[in-house]
């Protein structure tokens, strides 16, 4: 049993022509500033996840995708001081528009092999694996 709360947030890996993944430096300020994540966020009450990441993807890079482009491909399950994290990673190939930084420090496209070379949230380390295998 926990007596955190479960927070449920959607995280996207856009992945380029070049099987490169688009990771996005978190602002200062906030709860793990500096530190390089997925591009997703919060589920809004009565929000699918797919929705929630179109969306997401709207507000944080400016492109735009659908749902039938987006393919799950694992989820974080990671308890963090204040609240356990619940989060569906989708893989994404097809959207519109170039991304660019809305509410990131900056964007960088990575090869999976080397993301862990770049500070992500401790949420996200299982995730590198699956993402290595995909790519
Ligand atoms: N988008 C995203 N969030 C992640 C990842 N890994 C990870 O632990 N998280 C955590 C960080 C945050 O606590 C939460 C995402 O919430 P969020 O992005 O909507 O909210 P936030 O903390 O930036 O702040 P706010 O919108 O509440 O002001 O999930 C990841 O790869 N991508």
């Amino acid at each position: 049993m926990s007596d955190k709360p479960i927070l449920l947030v959607v995280a996207c890996a856009l992945v380029d022509t070049d099987r490169r993944v688009l990771i996005a430096q978190r602002p200062e300020g906030k709860h793990m500033a500096n530190m390089w994540e997925f591009p997703g966020g919060k589920i809004d009450p009565g929000e699918t996840p797919e929705a929630a990441l179109i969306r997401e993807l709207r507000e944080e890079l400016d492109v735009e995708t659908k749902e039938a482009c987006l393919a799950p491909l694992s989820f974080a399950s990671h308890t963090y001081e204040h609240m356990h994290l619940l989060m569906p990673l989708y893989v994404c190939r097809r959207w519109q528009g170039t991304p660019v930084a809305k509410e990131h420090q900056a964007l960088k496209w990575v090869r999976p092999q080397n993301l862990r070379d770049y500070a992500m949230p401790p949420a996200d380390e299982p995730l590198i694996a699956a993402l290595c295998d995909l790519l």
